[in-house]
């Protein structure tokens, strides 16, 4: 019998012949039973379900066909040409498909990605989840890099399923992603959107989650992400699979409860190796001084020309900083920089760049350090010491990934060598130790400096880089490895390009947070009495506000040191930088200026300085309030100047405390004195530092607009403290000082255009000033000179000697001989032009004359003026001269 619907059998019989196979083509074709593609999505799940019930042996399979897999799932495995499974993949998919939770460990680029996105494909498969059906998978990453590296494989192996996927990172807009969340079934995020959403995004939910992951789950779970994570975990259904993969697997039993794993399986296939690396990765480690690492960095890459290139460092401020002192010093290949602070756009152009170029230098955080599959890098160099041995199994992972070869060096400060060499061997890490050849060794120190000095932004930039990473060492946890007072900071702010090393409060905070504590603990332990209240109890009281404000609690403040990872980049330090960048630039004049300035201070409190030098034994001292802090460096001031080799090291330890605490007032007694050259200014300096808080330039800027004072002005005083308003000036400056600011705060254009004119005024102005000096000097001359003449007459002529006496003095005016200027008016309209002229002539010649006012400039012009006295022409002259005298008078 005919089938009534020709078109629609021919189409269900088709796709049955094409689906069935020829042995069941002939065996149906009697019967001709037509399956929708419904019943055979069913028929293919009960199939797999079934295999699966059997049981799967991990060692069994070969190849990915030999997993009870779904054909879509295969097909796309092989389009994208993945045919045998690796060891996690053949242990974690088994264990995954049998509907377990998975806790997933093995080394570094052993295919863990896939391990756990064939489990997802196949739990939305066997869940028969549609496009509409929301979200059913959700990975979660700690870094956009790789969820987007873990989105781009998963849409080469998801190619024949019809699920939709999706990014989910930050860096766009919310409203778009908003759109996204509630029709994509497979979510890759990192904790910190994925919470926004769960939070704010109405309609969005997790409930119809079949399958949770979590890669790099260690990380995911540490403290930086511990609240996200809760949060998250309480807006997902509990009736969930979840798969938890890393090279380095938490085994927090407090970590997994959070979770609410039910019988996990532990996969972890290299656990019982020899070593805890990849076998083609070869590590060595070596030992450089902080201060010679910028320069190790350069001869390295020099010396390594065609390689793919890894460079780890603890923060974007260093990143930032280094990668733009190598890309300066041409390393001879491209070089990059991969950070926190760069936008989402550029981080994945770089992660792009990076991995399609072959000779390549990427200097980065430890954004870049987990999961990252950049293909063929030669070298993994740890510039700075990585935190924890599992960050140093990471970032070397970057290099040596799936069956090829590579190496991985360590760089590290001779005190942080045993520590940290111990950790890497008792972590199963075969490292050796190497030396360098410093026959090899270029020093860059020099031009660094160089570059800095002539380059402002360079020097910000190195500061930064100089504070960020001394706040990232005093904050690490390991206090073994990591000791700041080890750190030699003259030296190595001057490898960074600095003059001297910038202030670091967070520092001075913590000293005095610790002194403090300790003294408390002291006198705890003596169960001695409070001390008699003298002026340090009332400072004592101060302190403790202060200390509450941040970095008091060593516990609270210790983390692990870098700022990298998630999308909050360095927060670190940051605070610091407007406030300290006064102090900064102050530095910048030398240290000869800040000799003659910190000179001023012990004088200005000598009891003080007194007093407290007889306590410089005791310890109490370190728990002095500012005030204190900065009479008692009096001394220590003097001797960091006149020995500024004498205490380059910062001892944190107890009996050290003082002298650490001199080298960072130095920088303190600075301040005051250096913004009361600038006025009013001073006030609002002096009224920033006596309470000891710290102001932003911003808040200066703020409070000097709530004044009415203009920034970059000049003011002068007459005698009586008047401002003197220099209406010649403001006239030839015309309206550009008017236009100065702008609404929201100082126009830097504007002003500077305005310097630059004042400049070229005050010029003019400095040389009519010069002019008129000898003007009136050669008049005195010449008066001199006939009252002489007239003297010599007058023995010889009383009549005559009586005229010439009352010529000049019967008037002191020595101008007397010039014309009255009103009786000239007239005379003078018709003779403007040519006073114009002058003034032309004039202007031209300043105009010319940039370097200013030397003597020959003024020598020449006098030669002109020599004209101008009078007796030597007609009267007409000598009234058109006089006229061009009285402007120029006028003028000034
Ligand atoms: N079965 C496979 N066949 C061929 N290549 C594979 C296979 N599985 C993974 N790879 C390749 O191995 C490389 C490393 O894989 P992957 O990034 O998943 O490693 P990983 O274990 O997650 O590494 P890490 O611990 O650094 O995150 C990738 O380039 C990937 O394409």
């Amino acid at each position: 019998m005919k089938p009534t619907n020709g078109k629609r059998f021919g189409q269900a019989f088709s796709f049955k012949k094409k689906k069935l196979g020829k042995g069941l083509q002939k065996g149906n074709r009697q019967k001709k039973v037509v399956l929708t593609k419904s019943q055979i999505v069913d028929n293919e799940i009960a199939d797999l379900q079934r295999r699966i019930d059997e049981g799967i042996d991990a060692n069994q399979i070969e190849t990915f066909s030999d997993f009870p897999l779904s054909r879509n799932t295969l097909a796309g495995l092989a389009k994208a040409r993945f045919s045998k499974p690796t060891d996690i993949q053949k242990q974690a998919v088994c264990a995954a498909l049998q509907a377990r939770d998975v806790l997933g460990a093995a080394k570094t680029g052993s295919g863990k990605t896939l391990a756990f996105l064939i489990p997802v494909l196949e739990a939305l498969y066997k869940a028969k989840t549609s496009p509409t059906f929301g979200m059913a998978a959700l990975i979660i990453t700690p870094t956009r890099e790789l969820a987007f590296q873990i989105f781009e494989v998963l849409n080469k192996i998801r190619t024949a399923h019809d699920f939709s996927a999706n990014l989910i990172i930050g860096g766009k807009h919310m409203w778009r992603e908003v759109g996204l969340m509630n029709s994509t079934n497979i979510v890759i995020c990192t904790p910190g959107r994925l919470l926004h959403h769960l939070d704010q995004t109405r309609m969005f939910n997790a409930d119809e989650l079949k399958i949770l992951v979590l890669d790099e789950a260690d990380r995911i779970m540490d403290s930086k992400f511990a609240k996200d994570m809760d949060n998250i975990i309480g807006h997902l259904p509990a009736e969930r699979q979840t798969l938890l993969f890393s090279a380095t697997q938490t085994k927090s039993v407090k970590a997994l409860a959070r979770l609410s794993l039910k019988d996990p399986a532990y996969v972890s296939v290299h656990e019982h190796e020899q070593y805890s690396t990849p076998s083609g990765l070869k590590q060595s480690y070596l030992v450089c001084e902080l201060q010679h690492k910028l320069s190790f960095l350069y001869s390295f890459l020099k010396s390594h020309p065609n390689n793919k290139i890894l460079v780890f460092l603890h923060t974007c401020k260093q990143v930032r900083f280094v990668h733009t002192i190598m890309k300066r010093e041409r390393p001879g290949m491209t070089v990059l920089h991969l950070h926190g602070g760069l936008n989402q756009l550029r981080r994945i152009e770089v992660y792009r760049e990076f991995c399609q170029k072959q000779h390549v230098i990427l200097i980065a955080t430890d954004v870049a350090c987990r999961g990252l599959d950049f293909p063929n890098v030669n070298w993994v160099v740890q510039l700075d010491c990585p935190t924890d041995a599992a960050t140093y199994i990471h970032r070397a992972g970057r290099t040596a990934r799936f069956e090829r070869n590579g190496q991985a060096l360590l760089v590290l400060l001779p005190s942080e060598e045993e520590n940290m060499v111990q950790e890497l061997r008792a972590r199963k890490i075969p490292i050796e130790n190497i030396r360098v050849n410093n026959r090899f060794q270029y020093d860059i120190t020099g031009s660094t400096a160089a570059a800095c000095a002539e380059n402002k932004e360079l020097k910000d930039m190195a500061e930064r880089a100089y504070r960020s990473y001394i706040f990232s060492i005093s904050t690490m946890k390991n206090k073994k490895v990591f000791d700041v007072s080890k750190i030699d900071l003259e030296e190595f702010a001057k490898s960074l390009g600095l003059f001297l090393p910038p202030r670091l409060r967070f520092l001075e905070k913590q000293q005095k947070a610790k002194a403090e504590k300790a003294q408390k603990q002291k006198s705890a332990d003596n169960g001695q009495k409070a001390k008699p209240p003298t002026d340090d109890t009332s400072d004592n009281d101060e302190d403790d506000d202060d200390s509450s404000d941040g970095s008091s609690d060593d516990s609270s403040s210790e983390s692990d040191g870098s700022s990298d990872e998630s999308d909050d980049d360095d927060s670190d330090e940051s605070d610091d930088d407007d406030s300290e960048e006064s102090s900064s630039a102050m530095r910048d004049s030398g240290k000869k200026k800040s000799q003659k300035r910190v000179k001023v201070k012990p004088e200005e409190k000598p009891s003080k300085a007194g007093s407290d030098d007889s306590d410089d034994n005791d310890d109490d001292d370190t728990d002095d309030d500012d005030d204190e802090e900065e009479s008692s460096h009096g001394d220590g001031v003097k001797e960091a100047v006149t020995n500024p080799k004498s205490k380059p090291v910062f001892n944190l330890g107890d009996d050290s405390d003082d002298d650490a605490e001199d080298l960072f007032t130095v920088k303190r007694t600075l301040m005051p004195l250096r913004v009361e050259e600038d006025g009013e200014m001073a006030d609002i300096a002096a009224d920033t530092t006596e309470g000891s808080k710290r102001t932003t330039k911003a808040a200066v800027v703020k409070r000097m607009k709530k004044k009415g004072i203009m920034a970059n002005t000049r003011l002068t005083f007459d005698d009586e403290g008047n401002v003197v308003v220099d209406a010649l000036k403001r006239r030839m400056m015309g309206d550009v000082s008017e236009g100065e600011d702008s609404d929201g705060g100082i126009n830097i254009g504007s002003a500077a255009k305005r310097l630059r004119l004042e400049d070229s005024v005050d010029k003019v102005l400095e040389r009519q000033r010069i002019k008129q000096k000898h003007r009136e000097e050669r008049i005195k001359k010449k008066e001199k000179k006939r009252a002489e003449q007239a003297q010599q007459r007058r023995a010889g002529d009383d009549g005559e000697e009586d005229a010439l006496l009352g010529g000049v003095d019967d008037d002191d005016d020595p101008f007397k001989y010039i014309p009255d200027p009103d009786k000239l008016a007239s005379l003078g309209s018709e003779e403007s032009g040519s006073g114009d002229d002058e003034n032309a002539d004039d202007s031209g010649d300043n105009g010319d004359d940039d370097s200013g006012d030397d003597g020959d400039d003024a020598s020449s012009s006098d030669e002109d003026d020599e004209e101008v006295v009078p007796g030597n022409r007609s009267s007409l002259e000598d009234a058109a001269l006089q006229l061009l005298q009285m402007n120029r008078k006028k003028k000034t």
